[in-house]
């Protein structure tokens, strides 16, 4: 369903409606909220965001990161930001790229049994445009652990080019923190 749901995101922020066919698909669009409401369930019993096995954490809001190669200590994937991320002229939203920094960084930071962390900061730098609809590397270190902190790195790259870069601290949960 949330594949279908990206789909649908995609092509509803690529089109340009006559007001019919808009009227037609709002219709649509309410008529199956209302066939999913009945299923709504508290934030800690969701699907979306806790089904890890599911692209993209069953996330609707997360671009698709697709694991390549990963080990302990470092993570390579591929991602490609569809029409719904468009920033303008063909490439990515500057606040959707750190969204994907910061949910794979975050997913190698808590990987390996290593006990849950929560972002303290995400500094995000911008060096090229990151093209839509391009399939693109990423790349992700966890380069060093100090008592609670955990210091990651992260590049997305177009071939050869990066496209952005990203340095993130993870700060490891104490027991019963929320
Ligand atoms: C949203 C959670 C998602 C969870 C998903 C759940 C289930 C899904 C299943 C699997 C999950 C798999 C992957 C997860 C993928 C993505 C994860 C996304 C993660 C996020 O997107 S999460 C949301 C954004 N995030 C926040 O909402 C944080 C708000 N904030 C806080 O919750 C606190 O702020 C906290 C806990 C960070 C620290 O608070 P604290 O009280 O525990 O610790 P304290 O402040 O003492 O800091 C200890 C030492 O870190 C230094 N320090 C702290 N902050 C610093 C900073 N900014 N810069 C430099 N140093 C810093 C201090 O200076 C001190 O250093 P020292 O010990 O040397 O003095």
């Amino acid at each position: 369903m949330l594949d279908a749901l990206r789909v649908l995101r995609d092509t509803a922020s690529g089109v340009d409606l006559p007001a019919d066919v808009a009227r037609n698909a709002s219709l649509d669009i309410e008529r199956l909220s209302g066939l999913l409401k009945p299923y709504l369930v508290a934030d800690t019993l969701q699907a979306a965001g806790r089904t890890p096995g599911i692209g993209g954490r069953a996330h609707a809001l997360l671009p698709m990161v697709h694991v390549d190669e990963a080990d302990d200590n470092r993570l390579v994937g591929h991602v490609t930001f569809g029409r719904y991320y468009l920033g303008g002229f063909g490439a990515a939203h500057g606040g959707a790229i750190p969204l994907m920094f910061d949910e794979i960084m975050g997913r190698l930071s808590n990987a390996v049994g290593r006990p849950m962390a929560r972002t303290a900061y995400l500094n995000v730098n911008f060096r090229a445009i990151t093209p839509i609809d391009v399939r693109l590397r990423v790349e992700v270190r966890h380069d060093r652990e100090e008592g609670r902190k955990r210091f990651l790195t992260a590049a997305l790259y177009d071939g050869e080019t990066v496209t952005a870069d990203a340095t993130a601290l993870f700060i490891t949960l104490k027991p019963g923190q929320r």
